[in-house]
């Protein structure tokens, strides 16, 4: 699938254009459209917050033959690369404050963190979102569903050390690009924002706002988009922004999905190569790309780019191995699914049991929707398929660690820092730069807008829900009322409050 971005933006100020020491995409494809269709600057944004779009994502960016390495030469500023030798000290923009804020997930620290963290999971509407009407059943069902769950996580978590690695690892990747962003002569803070747990992304702002940052460059820590991971901190971003009138009057800009950067495939390709030499016929390995998967929903109802992101991702990343004389079979499945709905397919379980069936021998896994070890990485993919592959036939699993601080990988985000700096807050789509970026920017509106506009219901990852007079219809609003009373009965024993305490009916036993 092929997308473009459909919006169109004026012009803009041209005080708002950032001085000649800017920078640029170094990769310019001439085919990626970017039109943007507001008067977007940031004060613009404050008394008009509502963007008007063309319309929504109708097709990924292909795998462009034309991208070309080339130099930036217009208003915009030159191609810079590393300046800092030369000028060590000097401020990029005059007095501006550049803040980068890093999204991520976030994992529970501790086994007692698990439930609380799967209750702020499930209580997302990207990650669950029930009809309208039903939405004041959200928590409830949070509640009812992080309770039942968490036996289970905290097995996993326990057998990965007791905790989720994903808050060192993250804060880690800050400071590494801090100092990536410095040596380039670009003195910018870097913020860590998590969705479910501490740092929360609301702990980040309060910083961002304590800091007095001026420009605000978002970037999630997900190559590829999905509603479900970088569409989410968004939302709750847009949300944030909204209330406060000075994140609405800092400007900011939103690098949403980096998949197709370079050094971001560089890098990932160094890994594999490293790895395949441990097997004693590199050659003859199967390349097992295990991506996280979404629900089949989100992709098709939703228009989530994440499938079509995923798939340019695999191909750029074998286009660098192939150009390596690195030809070897490789396929892509996606893992980790929760409840009982149809996911992305093929499911990496069932896949590794055809690849035994097919005579494979030797599989490298690689991690691909996350640039950090987590459990999935360290438990799921680890653990529970490598003894998978090994009881289906496989004789030689091996498993490409992910990208954590790779230096390459943290110099190519420092670069798509700086490349998207010019259209901080300016948001100079229009200029011909800004449409050819290989970085697709825009506000976090627009993103919103432009990827899940109408933010439609999506059946649930975890429980099944049909709704109006349709031919199930009622067995599922009989399984929804019984479900809540369920709900309403496990919030009761859970916390002790409710109308049976209140009636004393409960507890039963004093
Ligand atoms: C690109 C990555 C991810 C996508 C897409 C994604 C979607 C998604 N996840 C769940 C449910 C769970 N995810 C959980 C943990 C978890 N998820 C991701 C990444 C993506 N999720 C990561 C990196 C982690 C691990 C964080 C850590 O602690 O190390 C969990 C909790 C773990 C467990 O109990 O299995 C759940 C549950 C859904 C439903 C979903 C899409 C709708
Ligand atoms: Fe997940």
């Amino acid at each position: 699938m092929n997308q473009t971005m459909h919006i169109r933006v004026q012009p803009p100020s041209p005080s708002l254009l950032l001085p000649r020491a800017s920078f640029c995409a170094q990769r310019i494809c001439p085919c990626y459209r970017v039109q943007m269709e507001s008067t977007c600057n940031s004060n613009q944004l404050k008394t008009s917050p509502v963007t008007r779009l063309s319309s929504g994502w109708s097709k990924t960016h292909s795998i462009c033959p034309e991208l070309q390495p080339r130099k930036c030469s217009s208003q915009m500023g030159a191609l810079v690369t590393s300046r800092a030798e030369e000028v060590p000290t000097l401020p990029v923009i005059g007095d501006e404050r550049i803040g980068v804020l890093l999204l991520n997930l976030g994992g529970p620290e501790t086994l007692e963190d698990v439930q609380p963290f799967l209750f702020n999971l499930f209580a997302d509407p990207d990650i669950i979102r029930l009809p309208r009407l039903f939405r004041f059943l959200q928590k409830p069902l949070a509640q009812f569903i992080s309770v039942v769950r968490a036996p289970k996580s905290k097995e996993g978590y326990a057998s990965i050390g007791g905790g989720s690695p994903l808050r060192q690892i993250t804060d880690a990747q800050a400071e590494e690009l801090r100092k990536a962003l410095w040596a380039k002569n670009v003195p910018a803070k870097v913020y860590v924002g998590m969705r479910y747990w501490h740092p929360f992304t609301e702990e980040a702002i309060l910083q961002i706002k304590r800091d007095k940052i001026t420009k605000l460059v978002v970037l999630p820590l997900y190559p590829q988009f999905s509603i479900s991971t970088s569409g989410s901190s968004l939302r709750l971003l847009e949300s944030l922004f909204r209330e406060d009138e000075y994140l609405m009057n800092m400007q900011h800009t939103v690098i949403p999905s980096w998949y197709q950067r370079g050094g971001y495939i560089k890098a990932m390709a160094d890994l594999i190569e490293k790895e395949l030499q441990k097997f004693d016929c590199p050659e003859e390995v199967m390349i097992f790309f295990s991506a996280h998967g979404v629900p089949l929903a989100y992709v098709e109802e939703a228009g989530d780019p994440y499938k079509a992101e995923m798939e340019e991702c695999i191909d750029l990343i074998m286009e660098e191995l192939e150009n390596r004389r690195i030809t070897n079979a490789y396929t892509l499945a996606y893992q980790s699914r929760v409840g009982p709905v149809e996911w992305l397919k093929p499911y990496t379980d069932e896949t590794i049991i055809e690849l035994g069936q097919k005579g494979f021998k030797s599989l490298l896994a690689v991690p691909i929707s996350f640039v950090s070890e987590h459990i999935e990485t360290l438990e799921e993919i680890d653990v529970e398929y490598k003894e998978l592959a090994l009881k289906s036939g496989i004789q030689k699993w091996g498993r490409v660690p992910a990208l954590g601080c790779e230096p390459t990988f943290i110099a190519d985000l420092a670069d798509a820092v700086i490349e998207s700096l010019p259209y901080v807050g300016a948001m100079a789509v229009s200029n011909l730069e800004a449409r050819q970026s290989l970085v697709p920017l825009g506000s976090v509106e627009e993103l919103l807008a432009a990827y899940d506009s109408q933010r439609r219901e999506l059946p649930p990852p975890v429980i099944v829900w049909e709704w109006g007079w349709t031919k199930s219809a009622e067995t599922w609003n009989g399984r929804a009322a019984m479900l809540a009373v369920l709900v309403l009965l496990v919030l009761e024993v859970t916390t002790g409050e409710g109308f049976l305490h209140q009636w004393g009916i409960l507890p039963l036993f004093r």
